[in-house]
């Protein structure tokens, strides 16, 4: 498929804002790639889905979740606004035969991270956060760690994520807060020295 065919087909799927937040997603995953050494046309493919199933009604995604047990039906215990990553992957294989597990699994945990992600995994995670369009608390920092550090800056961006769930008494999707242990395994002594 070339990008031109993926390009309408994501415009014809999601509002104007929508795409072109998916536009500035792509281009920061490219950055990215070429940084930290991943191959720039799989992180570009991945980033121009990561949102395909974002305006989906709630019933589709319902439905398609429980009817492709690939989808870990964990999502389902959680909040429907992220319902749409696996379901993205799904459509991404089945109706664009994309078969790359490492695009699809990029696609299904780009909200909300996993244990042991790929380094596209991160790429397509992080550039959803830092993408030029983001504004929330703390994506500066985020935005600085991503020019050093690609483990330090998904860890602190999953932080960010989780302190901001937990600050209204929202649930935390649990593979989350497993990404999150796992990283700061590795990065949090840093981390920290940074913050001093
Ligand atoms: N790890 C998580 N666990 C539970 N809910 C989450 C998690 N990450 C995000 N959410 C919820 O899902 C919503 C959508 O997340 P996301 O797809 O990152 O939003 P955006 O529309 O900004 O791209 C968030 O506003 C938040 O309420």
């Amino acid at each position: 498929m070339t990008k031109e065919e993926v390009l309408k087909i994501i415009k014809e799927r999601l509002p104007e804002k929508r795409y072109e937040h998916t536009l500035r997603v792509t281009d920061t995953a490219i950055v990215l790639a070429e940084k930290y050494g991943e191959d720039p046309q799989k992180a570009e493919l991945a980033s121009l889905l990561h949102d395909i199933a974002k305006y989906f009604s709630e019933q589709e995604l319902y439905e398609t979740i429980t009817q492709h047990p690939e989808v870990p039906n964990t999502f389902l215990h959680y909040h429907p606004s992220i319902w749409h990553a696996p379901v993205g992957a799904v459509y991404a294989q089945e109706h664009l035969g994309i078969l790359d597990m490492d695009i699809l699994n990029a696609i299904t945990y780009h909200t909300t991270g996993r244990e042991g992600m790929s380094l596209l995994e991160k790429i397509v995670f992080l550039a959803d956060y830092i993408e030029p369009g983001r504004h929330f608390p703390g994506v500066d920092e985020v935005r600085t760690l991503a020019e050093s550090d690609l483990d330090q800056a998904v860890a602190k961006a999953l932080a960010n994520t989780i302190q901001y769930l937990v600050g209204k008494y929202a649930s935390v999707f649990p593979d989350t807060i497993h990404a999150y242990n796992d990283l700061v395994t590795k990065v949090g002594k840093e981390l920290q020295l940074k913050e001093k």
